[in-house]
């Protein structure tokens, strides 16, 4: 009954408009619904989390969610949750409902705190487009998206291209509702973050008993958790190649066999694949299975950089504000200046960074965005995306006023975006910062 209401478009407004966090876990453990403030909470948006187990959606979440999960009691209960990289717990109720006496559905509730780290950290993208997670509107990048919907409704492989911040998420995740629909799973994995010696059971999931630290239930793969949507492979090019031949097999066939499981099952999915990586030149030089590269790249499209659309910057930074204005108590205006560097600046991280940017002035400006309230290396003048004089960023980052915490974090964030520009992959890039991929990955989706 409350399964085949989660499904319920009137149901799920209403959802939609409760403060408190909704997260609902069917029997095998997998979410069916979430709502906004959870959506928030997590920092995953429905059409990616629906349809994850719930361990791959705590391995996710911005909020640590395994406590839910625990014990099969059925009644109410209350858990703590802890946030992954922030002090602090909240105290969420987790209700385990009975179906013939057996536990099924879990549904846990929590209200979201509404600190202002929070709100910062939660909120600058989905402030900026407040169109949901719709794409905002670019000219430049409409014929992309009809042609990939058609692509998506003729079963033909798309292969995005493009540098890092692009949108090439984004767009396929839009491309995936016009398609297929919204409420249709979507699953997002991101090839360089899984190892090696667990692609397999991640992939194509595994059997009750497979291998020592197995759940005792089995699990579903990602490949089937997609069933009947999309399942977008991300960072394909960092994909081993022992796993390239696997996922070769299941493209070919349709079929999955879970590991430690002896019969095959079909699953009804459409790959999409992306990169940022020249995957041709990596065929010719043998990194990249060819065979593999002619299936997935079908239909391969390109997605611009923000550079080559510079005449739609205006309008998109004027988008921007004026949605983040609607969520502030006093208006942001841009002064002339500032809007002119905004305008002039090359954005080598794409839109991630020019929503970076529009944070950025969200949080130091009170009412008029002036030039020293943009990144360093945005304030030496002239345009372009010229690093100022060498002693500036130093002297900022030292005297802006800001509490430590936020310099640090701003910091650090510069850090990242400049290596992950500078290295091929996003996995070389976590090893030049020492840190690992799925902490890269957290961070960038900061
Ligand atoms: N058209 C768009 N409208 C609104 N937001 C966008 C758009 N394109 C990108 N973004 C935002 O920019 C950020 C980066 O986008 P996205 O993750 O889709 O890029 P990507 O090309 O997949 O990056 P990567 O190669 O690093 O995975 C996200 O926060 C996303 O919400």
């Amino acid at each position: 009954m409350l399964l085949d209401l989660c499904q319920d478009e009137g149901f799920r407004q209403f959802c939609d408009v409760l403060n408190e966090a909704v997260i609902v876990f069917d029997e095998e453990k997998n979410v069916v619904a979430l709502n906004k403030a959870a959506e928030k909470a997590t920092g995953l948006h429905r059409s990616i989390a629906c349809g994850y187990s719930a361990e791959a959606l705590s391995a996710r979440s911005r909020l640590g969610l395994k406590p839910l999960l625990a014990g099969d009691a059925v009644g109410h209960r209350s858990v703590m949750l802890r946030w992954r990289d922030e002090p602090g717990e909240i105290a969420a109720s987790l209700h385990v409902l009975s179906k013939s006496g057996l536990p099924s559905l879990r549904v846990a509730l929590f209200q979201p705190p509404a600190t202002a780290l929070a709100r910062a950290k939660s909120d600058t993208t989905q402030r900026l487009l407040r169109n949901d997670s719709l794409p905002l509107y670019q000219r430049r990048l409409e014929p992309l998206i009809e042609f990939g919907v058609r692509a998506f409704q003729s079963r033909r492989r798309i292969l995005l291209l493009g540098e890092t911040g692009v949108g090439k998420t984004t767009l396929v995740m839009q491309m995936h509702r016009q398609a297929i629909g919204a409420d249709q799973p979507f699953v997002h994995v991101n090839c360089s973050s899984i190892s090696e010696s667990l692609f397999e059971a991640e992939m194509f999931g595994y059997e009750r008993g497979a291998f020592t630290g197995a759940l005792a239930s089995g699990k579903p793969g990602f490949i089937e958790a997609a069933s009947g949507g999309t399942l977008f492979l991300d960072e394909i090019g960092d994909m081993p190649s022992s796993q390239q031949a696997k996922l070769l097999k299941f493209l070919e066939d349709g079929c999955i066999q879970p590991v430690g499981g002896v019969r095959q099952k079909s699953v009804d999915v459409f790959v999409v694949c992306a990169t940022n990586r020249d995957l041709a030149e990596d065929v010719r030089k043998r990194t990249f299975r060819e065979d593999l590269y002619f299936r997935i790249a079908m239909i391969p499209l390109t997605v611009p950089p923000l550079r080559e659309y510079r005449d739609e910057l205006p309008g998109l930074i004027d988008t921007m504000i004026a949605n983040l204005n609607l969520t502030r108590a006093r208006r942001l205006v841009l002064s002339a200046d500032c809007r002119r560097r905004m305008v002039e600046h090359s954005y080598p991280g794409n839109m991630r960074e020019l929503i970076g940017v529009i944070g950025r002035l969200d949080l130091l400006a009170d009412e008029v965005a002036g030039v020293e309230h943009l990144p360093p290396q945005m304030q030496g003048g002239g345009g372009g995306d010229r690093p100022s004089a060498p002693t500036r960023d130093a002297e900022e980052e030292a005297t802006d006023g800001r509490p430590l915490k936020q310099r640090v974090r701003a910091y650090e964030r510069r850090l990242i975006d400049e290596a992950v520009r500078a290295a091929p992959s996003k996995r070389q890039a976590a090893r030049a910062l020492g840190i690992d991929i799925a902490s890269l990955l957290r961070k960038l989706q900061e």
